[in-house]
């Protein structure tokens, strides 16, 4: 079980290293996954698709494609038990004022059961993020997955003047 987290997470990165760096963001991947089959139900990482978009976004954007509803409606299509893995935790708040991921992924309901983290979210443009309290208020499970966090935060940050 523990394992097949890590194997996620490690898609995830993959993905993340496919963003194209940007000193105002992190380079981040995500998974959406069909926890009952382990099926892969959506792919995304940072400015995958157009317009200033991310990871989580992106994994969303592409599932309301596929089933032809707008992603506040995916609720009604997706499978009842499914997880999310994102390198660095779901924003909060982002500075362009664009919707925040942890709102698209409250507005899903309750299919998302899971949030997996590799990192918290660095200091350094949003501090506090709060989408943990959220996720939690919300009946969504908020889980750390440890091992990837040096790799994660050099990834996410390899576009910034002094990357970590
Ligand atoms: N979880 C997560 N996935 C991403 O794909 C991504 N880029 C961030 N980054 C969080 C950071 O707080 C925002 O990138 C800045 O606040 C700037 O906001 P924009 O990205 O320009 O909307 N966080
Ligand atoms: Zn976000």
């Amino acid at each position: 079980e523990a394992g097949d987290h890590l194997s996620y997470m490690k898609l995830a990165l993959s993905l993340a290293t496919q963003s194209p760096p940007k000193p105002t963001n992190y380079r981040v991947g995500a998974v959406v996954v069909e926890v009952t089959t382990n099926e892969i139900l959506s792919t995304g990482y940072t400015l995958e698709l157009p317009g200033n978009t991310h990871a989580e976004q992106c994994c969303f954007e592409k599932l309301s494609e596929k089933h032809g509803v707008s992603a506040s409606r995916l609720g009604e299509v997706l499978p009842d038990e499914v997880a999310l893995y994102t390198t660095v935790e779901p924003c909060s708040h982002r500075l362009s004022g664009n919707l925040p991921c942890v709102e698209r992924i409250l507005a899903i309901g309750d299919k998302i059961k899971t949030v997996y983290v590799g990192v918290q979210e660095p200091e350094k443009f949003v501090s506090g993020n709060s989408s943990k309290q959220k996720l939690e208020n919300a009946g969504i499970a908020f889980v750390h997955v440890a091992g990837l966090e040096k790799d994660i935060l050099e990834v996410a940050t390899a576009g910034h003047e002094n990357p970590a």
